[in-house]
C-alpha cells in the first residue's frame, strides 16, 4: 500500500545542536527569544499547513486543480449531476464519493431521484484503481465526482455557487486506526483540517445545507461499558484516528451552537462489503488467504477473544439515508445564525459482534481454502479489544434496523471480490 505522504517531519529529529542559530544564541540574550520563535513557527508551519502530498505531480495537479472548474464542462456536468428528479427529492454533497461508504452511498441517492454531486481527492492511501473503478460506475448512473480536496476552499465554494446543496453527506476522511501512527499529519489533515474547511463554507452558504457526517465506533475507544451507547464515555481514544474522530464531533458542536447548522454524526462500526477497503482486515485476509499467505489473527492478553460489531454496507446506506431524511434545516445563512439547529449523534452498528477467529472461519468456508493463522498479541497500535454497538437510538429516530448477519454479508463480499480481483491473478494490493 502507497502512502499519502512520506515526507519525514518528525520534530524529535530536529538537530538543534547543528543549527548556526545555536551560536548565535550563545553570544546574544536578545536573539533568544528570535531564535526560538522561529523554531516555533517553523513547527506550526512542518504541522499545519503543509499539506500531505508534496510530489511534483501532486502540485502539478493542484494548479490544475484551481483552474479546471472554470470550463464550461465543468459547470455543465456539475449541474447535470444535481439535477433533483422526484418530487421532493434532495441535492446532496457526497464528500468521499469515490470511497466505500461514499459510492454505496451516493448511488443510493441517485436511484431514488435525489441530486448528487461527489467530491473525492483520490488519494494513494490505498489503490486508487480502486477508487476509479467505484468512480466508473457511479458514472454509469449519473453521479460526477469532482476531483478536489475538502481543503480546497476556492473549489468548495465554485461548488456551492453552481448548487444549492439542500444536504452534504461528509464521508471524505483519513480512515484506519493503525496507519495513524505512521502519518499522524493525514488525520489532521483530512479530518480535522478539512472538516473545519467544510463547514466554513457550509455556514456561510445561503441556504446553509444540513450535513450528516461519518464519525466512528473508535469513539469509546478504552471504554468497557457494553453494549456502547451515545450516553457512554468518549474521553478515552485509544489511537489518533479516534482522537480525530471525537475531535470532529466537539467541533459539529461548535458550528452548531455559533451558526445554527443543523449537523448530524453517524458512529460507524467497522463497515464491511462489497466494493470495501482493501486495508480492512476481512478485505487483505481474502486476499492473503487466496494466495496461502499466513494472516495475523490479533488476540488480548490471556487469549482474550478480540471482537467486532461488523456491519454490513447496506445496512449502514440506510442508516445514511435516513439520517438525512430525518435532518431538519440548518437555521443560520450567510455565516448568522437565526435560532437553535439540530445536533446529533447516533450509532450505526449491528449489535452482534463477532471474533475475529469466526470471521476468518466464515472466510475460509465461502473461499474453500484454509486459512493459516498465525496468532499474536494485539498490538498497541489502537486497536481496542472488542466493539459492540447499542443501537436504540438509531433504531427509535432514524427507524435504523440492520438486517444483514457476518455469514450473509460476507458471502456478497467474496463473491464480489472474487468476480473483481478473479481467485489469484489480479488480486487487490
Ligand atoms: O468502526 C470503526 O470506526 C473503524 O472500523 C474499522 O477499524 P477496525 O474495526 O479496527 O477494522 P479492521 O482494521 O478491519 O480490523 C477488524 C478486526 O480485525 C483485527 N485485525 C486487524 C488486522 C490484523 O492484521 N489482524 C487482526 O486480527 C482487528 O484487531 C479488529 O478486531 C476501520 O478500519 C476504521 O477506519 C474505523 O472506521
Amino acid at each position: 500500500m502507497k502512502h499519502i505522504d512520506s515526507a519525514p517531519s518528525t520534530p524529535g529529529k530536529f538537530k538543534i545542536e547543528k543549527s548556526p542559530y545555536n551560536r548565535l544564541r550563545l553570544h546574544s540574550s536578545l536573539a533568544k527569544p528570535t531564535f526560538w520563535s522561529l523554531v516555533f513557527l517553523g513547527l506550526i508551519f512542518v504541522f499545519f499547513y503543509r499539506s500531505p502530498p508534496h510530489t511534483t505531480s501532486d502540485l502539478s495537479r493542484r494548479s490544475l486543480r484551481t483552474t479546471f472548474y472554470r470550463d464550461a464542462n465543468f459547470e455543465k456536468r456539475v449541474r447535470a449531476s444535481a439535477k433533483i428528479r422526484s418530487t421532493n427529492g434532495i441535492s446532496v454533497l457526497v464528500t468521499g464519493a469515490a470511497g466505500f461508504v461514499g459510492t454505496h452511498v451516493s448511488a443510493a441517492l441517485k436511484r431514488r431521484g435525489d441530486g448528487v454531486v461527489g467530491l473525492d481527492n483520490f488519494n494513494h492511501y490505498y489503490d486508487p484503481s480502486l477508487k476509479k473503478a467505484r468512480r466508473a460506475l457511479l458514472q454509469r448512473t449519473g453521479v460526477y465526482i469532482v476531483e478536489g480536496d475538502i481543503n480546497d476552499a476556492s473549489l468548495l465554494k465554485k461548488l456551492f455557487q453552481l448548487v444549492p446543496f439542500t444536504h452534504v453527506m461528509h464521508l471524505a476522511a483519513q480512515a484506519g486506526v493503525r496507519y495513524a501512527m505512521e502519518n499522524p499529519r493525514s488525520y489532521v489533515h483530512s479530518n480535522i483540517a478539512g472538516l473545519v474547511s467544510l463547514l466554513e463554507l457550509c455556514k456561510e452558504a445561503n441556504p446553509q445545507p444540513s450535513m450528516v457526517w461519518a464519525s466512528s465506533s473508535s469513539v469509546y475507544g478504552l471504554n468497557t461499558k457494553v453494549p456502547f451507547s451515545e450516553r457512554d464515555r468518549t474521553d478515552q481514544p485509544a489511537s489518533l484516528y479516534a482522537a480525530t474522530k471525537k475531535a470532529g464531533e466537539e467541533i459539529a458542536h461548535t458550528y452548531n451552537h455559533i451558526y445554527g447548522l443543523s449537523l448530524t454524526g453517524l458512529r460507524f462500526f467497522t463497515v464491511y462489503g462489497p466494493w470495501g477497503r482493501p486495508d480492512m482486515a476481512y478485505f487483505f485476509f481474502t486476499r492473503d488467504m487466496l494466495k496461502g499467505k499466513p494472516i495475523p489473527i490479533f488476540e488480548a492478553g490471556n487469549h482474550g477473544t478480540v471482537a467486532r460489531d461488523f456491519t454490513y454496507i447496506d445496512d449502514i446506506v440506510k442508516g445514511c439515508l435516513a439520517a438525512l431524511d430525518t435532518a431538519e434545516k440548518s437555521t443560520g445563512s450567510g455565516g448568522k445564525k437565526k435560532g437553535p439547529a439540530q445536533l446529533r449523534v447516533y450509532n450505526l452498528g449491528n449489535t452482534s459482534p463477532v471474533p475475529v477467529s469466526d470471521l476468518v472461519s466464515i472466510l475460509e468456508r465461502l473461499l474453500k481454502v484454509k486459512a493459516k493463522r498465525l496468532v499474536m498479541k494485539l498490538p498497541r497500535n489502537g486497536d481496542v479489544q472488542f466493539t459492540h454497538a447499542n443501537i436504540s437510538l438509531a433504531q427509535r429516530e432514524l427507524g435504523y434496523k440492520p438486517t444483514t448477519d457476518l455469514q450473509t454479508g460476507l458471502k456478497k463480499f467474496t463473491q464480489w471480490y472474487l468476480s473483481y480481483y478473479g481467485s489469484g491473478k489480479k488480486s487487490a494490493r
